[in-house]
């Protein structure tokens, strides 16, 4: 039987990026293939689950939105088949991933936060297209190089800069000032500021 790793499903609004508010049903999966200092997600804490069991909790919730997220969803190898079966039975897929991994095709809207603190894995982006590209900010002589270089390798609809929450701080200001710089040309400018709104609203 096809079992795969799940942290927690739960129905919420998404949070963050071009999709803000749009109702949704997160399939969390577990594992990742980074260990990023600020990761707000306990990722090693799941249990195992058949695709049926998945796919009768999914269909409880109202939503026709998925969510899969993690952890890093790319590094599940029978993700497909969770896939295929969710896009037989109608439902929109979007995925958050660091980028690392290949995005298998049966998703419908890609959101790639590539890691500025593990630059050093990004030389050859395996994924070079997506929806969305949404950068944590870090605060670090080299993060505006690594925006312009991501913005040069991933041709993306929408790119983001995200504040990095830690010790239950949002690094707002310096958030702000990299926007700035980003889009100093006043022309052709790319990059939006994209919150973790559910925080600030309390919600999943
Ligand atoms: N509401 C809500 N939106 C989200 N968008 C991405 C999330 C994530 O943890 O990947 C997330 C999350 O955890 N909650
Ligand atoms: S890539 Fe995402 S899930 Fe993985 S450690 Fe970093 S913040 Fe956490
Ligand atoms: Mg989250």
């Amino acid at each position: 039987m096809t079992q795969f790793n799940i942290v927690e499903i739960f129905e919420s609004l998404q949070g963050e990026g071009y999709n803000t508010g749009m109702p949704a049903i997160f399939i969390r999966l577990a594992a990742c293939n980074l260990k990023c200092p600020w990761c707000d997600t306990d990722f090693m804490r799941y249990q195992s689950m058949s695709l049926q069991h998945i796919l009768d909790i999914v269909q409880q919730y109202q939503s026709k939105n998925i969510i899969i997220t993690g952890g890093e969803p790319t590094i599940h190898k029978k993700l497909p088949l969770l896939l295929q079966k969710l896009k037989q039975k109608n439902y929109y897929i979007a995925l958050e991933s660091n980028g690392l991994g290949i995005v298998d095709p049966h998703i419908d809207y890609i959101a790639l936060s590539p890691k500025f603190h593990y630059r050093q894995h990004y030389p050859f982006l395996a994924q070079n297209r997506a929806d969305e590209v949404r950068i944590v900010v870090e605060d670090h002589p080299e993060f505006i190089a690594f925006c312009q270089k991501i913005e040069q390798h991933i041709l993306a609809r929408h790119y983001f800069l995200s504040p990095c929450e830690q010790n239950n701080q949002f690094n707002i200001l310096t958030t702000l000032q990299t926007l700035g710089k980003l889009n100093q040309h006043r022309y052709n400018n790319k990059w939006l500021l994209s919150l973790q709104t559910h925080k600030l609203a309390n919600i999943e």
